[in-house]
């Protein structure tokens, strides 16, 4: 009996990790309480009264987001793949840190939007779906399988048909949305877009296997590679010049986005998601994704950019919302509950100085030197957040949520507007 109580109290941490741990002189339980993050969900709108049909099928009470309206929490080892409604696209996986990100958008009716990190594409999703029938959304990232998966989530859940999607770099992306998106595309003779198949042509597939056999890394001087675009995007009925028309950066002021979000790359930290996705990638692989202050320095310099160039493509009086999923701060108290003496000594030198300063120099510093750089760009305050589960970041106006308290995944967001000076 006891030791069953004793299991049960047990963070389900690797063994790798808990040797790790051991060697580092550190208590497992620090971890142990983000075993309880539930999952979320977001029900498709339309649905809400299939509530109760779904939690039959998932054999499962769905809860209710008080703050994030359309999401619903879930014991953490529901499956809900296997179910009618993850299926057929009435649901899909999203974490609630996630989707207050997106909802500190203020997405409205008519919005052109700019994803610039969006793959896998769960916050793509949500903004397609916040947009409803009016505006579009143009998805960007570096990485072509992912932003596949992407793609294949949109034709999943159907919210593809304002959607455009580019394998791009996003510090240098360029193109502005189009606006003939309103109606049924009718295209022209000389029209290079027709509506969007799978099937590409012989000379775009080419060229597309000559990139990955040479393994080259895309550049900012390669044009974007449209993956995938919906009927109702804007881009049925173009020729290629119309598509990849450019503009000087003043021009981006009255024909860039409406609303821009940067979720940016960032290095995995601590939280137990990531700590266990070690377990399969090997344990160099932690020291060399999160403790190398390397890869920090480079990481920090793309998150400028990336936020730069987002800011540039914003139109204004638009909007930016700036995130990474950073969320180490709370470990500190956590521990400090915890561990002994020696241990703390310990916990500063291998862990807690080094995240915690990775933490702010993603974060806080990326804002302020974007700051510094860019004096038409203003922080706002996320109205939304009134009642949200977060805490103020180190600069003003920026929040955090922290795994612990937010019983998320644990993000760090900025909200910015582009004045007109
Ligand atoms: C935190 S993930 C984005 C998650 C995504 N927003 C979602 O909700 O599923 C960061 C993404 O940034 C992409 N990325 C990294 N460097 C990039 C770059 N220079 N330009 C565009 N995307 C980049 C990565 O490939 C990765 O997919």
């Amino acid at each position: 009996m006891e030791e069953e109580e004793e299991a049960a109290s047990k963070p389900a941490l690797p063994d790798a990790f808990l040797d790790f741990l051991k060697e580092n002189g550190l208590d497992p339980s620090i971890y142990s309480e983000s075993q309880s993050t539930p999952r979320y969900i977001r029900l498709k709108p339309g649905f809400e009264d299939r509530i109760e049909e779904i939690e039959a099928e998932i054999k499962c009470k769905l809860e209710e987001v008080e703050w994030l309206p359309g999401f619903y929490a879930l014991p953490p080892d529901v499956q809900i793949a296997n179910s009618n409604a993850y299926r057929e696209g009435k649901i899909y996986g999203i974490d609630a840190a996630s989707g207050a990100a997106v909802s500190a958008l203020s997405i409205s009716a008519g919005d052109h939007v700019l994803d610039l990190c969006a793959a896998p594409g769960a916050k793509l999703c949500m903004i397609s779906d916040l947009l409803g029938n009016s505006g579009s959304v143009t998805g960007v990232d570096v990485s072509s399988h992912r932003l596949a998966a992407c793609r294949t989530m949109l034709q999943k859940y159907a919210l593809g048909n304002r959607c455009r999607l580019f394998v791009a770099d996003g510090t240098t992306f360029s193109l502005v949305p189009t606006r003939n998106y309103a109606g049924e595309s009718t295209w022209e003779e000389n029209a290079t877009f027709k509506e969007w198949t799978s099937r590409r042509p012989w000379k775009e597939r080419k060229e597309a296997a000559r990139v990955r056999k040479n393994g080259a890394v895309r550049s900012g001087n390669q044009l974007p590679e449209l993956i995938y675009y919906g009927r109702h995007s804007g881009v049925a009925g173009l020729t290629k010049s119309e598509l990849y028309q450019t503009f000087r950066d003043s021009e981006y002021l009255s024909c860039g986005y409406d609303k821009v979000l940067v979720d940016a790359e960032c290095t995995h930290d601590g939280s137990i998601k990531h700590v266990q996705k070690f377990e399969q990638w090997g344990w160099e692989t932690l020291q060399r994704r999160v403790l190398d202050a390397e890869r920090s320095d480079s990481l920090t310099v793309l998150q400028l950019k990336l936020l730069t160039n987002g800011f540039r493509l914003l139109k204004s009086g638009g909007i930016l919302v700036y995130s990474t999923c950073r969320c180490l701060l709370l470990f500190a108290p956590l521990t400090f509950r915890t561990l002994r003496m020696k241990d703390i000594r310990l916990y500063f030198a291998n862990f807690r100085f080094l995240l915690i300063s990775l933490t702010v120099a993603q974060n806080e510093d990326v804002v302020k030197q974007f700051l510094e750089g860019n004096p038409c760009a203003e922080l706002q305050v996320i109205d939304a957040a009134e009642n949200w589960p977060c805490k103020n970041g180190r600069v003003p106006d920026t929040l955090r949520f922290d795994p612990v308290t937010s019983k998320t995944s644990g993000l760090f967001v900025a909200k910015f507007s582009k004045l007109t000076i």
